[in-house]
């Protein structure tokens, strides 16, 4: 009896969609039964049976990709970038009435970042000043990226709950937006190098000392163990789920 998860990946020529084939093959539970590239069928994912969709396109097919997997009962995996709070409001309304169906959009599967982006969160409550810097490959199509996004959010948010204000700043003038992106009132600074793959510091001030919260991934590698456990766990958390820290228990 074969009672492995039917997998299909989409963005199977990319830099993550082609090791995400390969975790895949290389899982004994898993097997993979479709990889589709740019301009080919979404249908073929039903046809071949796929109980799990693992998406890692960009960020202008995701949301149509996800829509359709939902819409034919299958649950998704989502890497992709540009999930936006209207894209994440429609998607939850879809999933309204796909009840037991499945999906989670995780900004980064690397278990390094997804601590880290915790610990920003933590942090974030105890220092007067957070500024986020993040460092991939020149080849990235989107800035910021979605876990420097992801984690300004999570900063916002704690500082919120800590009554903490604003970061201090007597910038007066800006004209050429040195001061970087504004990402729910954290200030994200994106460099793009070649040789990188993918960084992040979140860096927290206070007079006399400053904490630096730095995860680097150097191999795409490091994001297939979070990937594995998407597709091995979203069948259990039916509904959208928004971050791997969502299928971890982080005891914080
Ligand atoms: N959550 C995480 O941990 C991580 C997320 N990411 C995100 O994942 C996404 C992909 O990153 P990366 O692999 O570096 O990007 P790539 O551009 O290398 O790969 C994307 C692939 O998707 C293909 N594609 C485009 N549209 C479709 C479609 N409709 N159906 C199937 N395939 C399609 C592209 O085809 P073509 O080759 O023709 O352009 C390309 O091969 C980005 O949004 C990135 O930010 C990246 C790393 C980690
Ligand atoms: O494009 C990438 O490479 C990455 N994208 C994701 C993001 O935008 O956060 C995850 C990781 O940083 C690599």
């Amino acid at each position: 009896m074969n009672d492995r998860i039917k997998v299909a990946v989409l963005g199977r020529n990319g830099r993550m969609g082609s090791e995400a084939v390969r975790a895949v093959e290389d899982a004994p539970d898993l097997e993979l039964v479709a990889a589709l590239g740019r301009g080919d069928d979404l249908q073929e994912i039903v046809d071949a049976g796929a109980q799990v969709v693992v998406d890692l396109t960009v960020p202008s097919a995701t949301r149509e990709n996800v829509r359709f997997a939902v819409a034919h009962g299958l649950h998704a995996v989502v890497g992709t970038t540009g999930w936006d709070d209207d894209a994440l409001a429609q998607l939850r309304e879809q999933l309204a009435e796909a009840s037991g169906t499945g999906v989670l959009i995780a900004p980064n599967f690397a278990v390094g970042a997804v601590l880290a982006m915790k610990f920003s969160e933590l942090a974030a409550a105890f220092f007067e000043s957070v500024e986020i810097v993040e460092l991939h490959h020149p080849r990235k199509l989107d800035a910021p990226s979605g876990t420097a996004s992801r984690t300004a959010e999570l900063v916002a948010r704690s500082r919120e709950r800590a009554g903490r204000g604003s970061s201090p700043d007597a910038t007066e003038s800006d004209p050429f937006g040195a001061r970087g992106a504004d990402v729910a009132g954290v200030h994200v600074h994106s460099v793009r190098l070649q040789g990188l793959v993918a960084h992040q510091e979140t860096l927290l001030g206070n007079t006399g000392e400053q904490l630096t919260l730095r995860h680097d991934s150097f191999d795409r590698v490091s994001f297939m163990t979070g990937v594995l456990l998407g597709v091995r766990s979203v069948a259990e958390h039916p509904g959208l789920t928004v971050g791997l820290d969502g299928y971890m228990d982080l005891g914080l």
